[in-house]
């Protein structure tokens, strides 16, 4: 990469970010996974290393590979972990004092959720087994050795393909069992369900307990998923949790006495909080330790002593870690998780815990994508400094929090501005206005390269949380249920304004941009404003009716984001769709989706191309070959996705910037 001041494009093949965190039992050392761009196979790799207190680095696994899925076992003398560098995904082990690696499998299919039992004994995986796939229909007359053209495709499952996976062959995932000595796995599931949720081990090693959705209608009640416990004796399944709502991340406690999980009273809204619940073992008793929590729990870990639970959470666009113990008030230890969503600020993180206390969590900061980042004695330690050397001799975009009151109700609202490199506040910039999608997620001041690279191009770059934003509370989630877009668009109006105001704009430069629901926001606003010079709307939601019935998570979205199903509330569906405001769209807008999106398909995208090119609007589509929804995740996907935007922009601006 050429040594430049500002971020380029091409500086996305230089970042590292760290996953996958496990701390000793001591808390003494991190393994993490040492995430890098490899620039030839252009896709994310990643090493397994280790990182002390004092942020000494090694290496414990090397080579062009992604290993991922890692596992410390209990004792934390071995590793187990994915990696592909035998040609396809299998378990693999170190063992720690003496470096000696083994591949411990010849699986067909990719494993998953490696879980070590409390002895050490056994690692449980779950893996995808196929099942035969017989064509109804089979072509007569074709002569030996003829080459006739690929077969027609016979689709039959609710679920016929997903984003980032392609289309699904049949069968389901199940539960195996492997001895850490190595072997042949055992199947210990065998059933028409998909057994894929998180497990955990109950301490005696009897039973195993995990999640998964196993209701007969599984596939149109997409959300169900309850806890099971699986009798490694008898191989007898038996349901712990029994609620409409979803029940994960099964968590025996050390001392063996309660299991904790996360989980939901469906309600059929777009959002409710995941609360932690924990069951007392012997007598069944359970109870919610966050019902007065007004936040949504990610991840849970037990506390060594059995009498509390660590957990992550969302608020007001960070990421914290407080200790809530069996009885009594959370504490706050650390907001400062972030850092693993390096394309766009979304909350994006993970942590660990150590029997004594010490947590290791990915280190968020605006200006470095996730790092390893330990809270001990009331303090925060940054331990790995992965892209000091290729952003520290950069000047990148500081970021800055404000609040302001939307114009459709006085309700406070969150967001951020990037400031371009050298920013002198008494000159006049233009401005790119950037939104998230979910559309229940979060923004935060967390490193991202879109972000960045437009402040780079000179840009201040505003994001906000519009309403229906996570991170905030149920309420506010909610003001968008059956309710979007609505007054998230005066929400984006009063952040420019309110940026507007601070006097470092031209009003004339105003540029709009936003991916997925955020793409649906910014066709919403090319809709209903000719405020803005060019639009760029990326991967969007065009026609809520054509969505919910090409998406691939369909009997979700038509349930949880409608009251009806597309042909009883023809009406709602195209209130609700930008398709039905292109008469007004003056703005030049580009549309920019990957072409094998299955979650906002590119179908999308082709109905507002044509509908803009009927209307006579200056309009272009970019369609970036194979990409799924998550277009970042090739490091090339991203620049062109940037590149792409700014050009567009650029098109449309007085003064064209000078590219340094
Ligand atoms: C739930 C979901 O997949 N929503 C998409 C329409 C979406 O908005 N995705 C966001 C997170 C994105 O930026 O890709």
């Amino acid at each position: 990469t050429e040594l430049s001041e500002t971020l380029q494009s091409q500086d996305v093949f230089d970042l590292e970010y760290a996953a996958d965190l496990n701390i000793t039992n001591d808390g003494s050392e991190v393994y993490f996974i040492r995430h890098y761009m490899d620039i030839h196979s252009d896709k994310k790799l990643g090493n397994i290393w280790k990182v002390t207190q004092n942020g000494e680095l090694t290496p414990v696994t090397t080579g062009k590979h992604q290993q991922y899925g890692m596992a410390l076992s209990p004792d934390n003398k071995r590793l187990a972990y994915i990696s592909s560098e035998s040609g396809n995904p299998q378990i693999h082990m170190q063992w720690l004092e003496t470096g000696a690696t083994g591949q411990m499998t010849n699986l067909t299919t990719a494993p998953s959720r490696l879980t070590w039992s409390a002895d050490g004994k056994y690692l449980a995986f779950q893996m995808f087994v196929p099942e035969k796939a017989t064509p109804p229909v089979s072509l007569p007359g074709k002569p030996e050795g003829a080459e006739w053209a690929e077969p027609a495709i016979y689709i039959d499952d609710v679920y016929y393909r997903f984003d980032g996976g392609g289309y699904t062959k049949p069968g389901y995932t199940q539960i195996f069992l492997l001895s850490a000595q190595g072997g042949t796995p055992r199947q210990l599931t065998f059933d028409e369900f998909n057994n894929n949720g998180a497990m955990s081990w109950s301490q005696d090693g009897k039973q195993l307990y995990f999640s998964a959705n196993r209701h007969q209608n599984f596939r149109l009640e997409p959300v169900n998923t309850d806890i099971y416990r699986y009798e490694l004796a008898s191989g007898e399944i038996s349901a712990v949790t029994d609620r409409n709502g979803p029940d994960n991340q099964p968590s025996v406690s050390p001392d063996g006495r309660y299991l904790a999980y996360l989980g939901y009273d469906d309600r059929g809204t777009n959002y409710e909080n995941t609360q932690v619940y924990v069951r007392d073992l012997s007598s069944g008793k359970t109870q919610s330790l966050t019902a007065d929590l007004d936040r949504s729990v990610d991840s849970l870990h037990w506390d060594g002593s059995s009498r509390g639970l660590y957990i992550q959470y969302d608020d007001q666009g960070k990421t914290r870690v407080a200790y809530q113990p069996l009885k009594g008030k959370a504490k706050q230890l650390t907001d400062k998780l972030g850092g693993q969503s390096y394309g766009r600020p979304y909350t994006s993180s993970e942590f660990d815990v150590a029997s004594d206390g010490t947590v290791t969590f990915t280190y968020s900061a605006p200006d470095r994508p996730a790092d390893v980042g330990l809270h001990t004695g009331g303090k925060d330690i940054q331990l790995t400094h992965l892209n000091d050397d290729a952003l520290g001799h950069k000047t990148l975009a500081k970021v800055e929090e404000f609040w302001f009151k939307s114009s459709a109700d006085g309700r406070d609202i969150q967001g951020w501005i990037a400031y371009p490199p050298g920013f002198d506040k008494d000159k006049k910039y233009p401005m790119v206005l950037e939104i998230h999608g979910g559309p229940v997620t979060a923004y935060g001041p967390h490193f991202a390269a879109e972000i960045q690279l437009y402040a780079a191009a000179g840009y201040v770059v505003v994001y906000i949380n519009p309403r229906g934003s996570s991170s905030y509370g149920e309420e506010f989630a909610q003001t968008i249920h059956l309710n979007y877009p609505s007054q998230d668009y005066d929400d984006l109006m009063s952040a420019v304004d309110t940026v507007i105001d601070k006097g470092f704009i031209d009003e004339r430069e105003l540029f709009v941009t936003g991916g997925s629901g955020g793409g649906v926001l910014s066709a919403w606003i090319v809709g209903h404003t000719d405020r803005f010079k060019a639009a760029v709307v990326a991967k969007p939601v065009i026609n809520w009716y054509s969505f919910v019935l090409t998406s691939d998570f369909y009997p979700y979205f038509y349930k949880y984001w409608f009251a009806a199903k597309p042909w009883e509330d023809l009406e709602g569906y195209m209130q609700r769709s930008p398709i039905s405001y292109v008469g007004n769209v003056t703005t030049p807008t580009m549309l920019l989706t990957g072409e094998a999106d299955y979650r906002t398909p590119i179908s999308e995208s082709e109905q507002y191309y044509q509908a803009l090119k009927l209307q006579g609007v200056e309009t272009a589509m970019v369609r970036i070959p194979d990409a799924p929804h998550g277009i970042y995740k090739r490091p090339s996907n991203l620049m062109s996705k940037v590149e792409y935007i700014l050009w567009w922009f650029e098109q449309y601006r007085d003064e064209r910037p000078v590219k340094n």
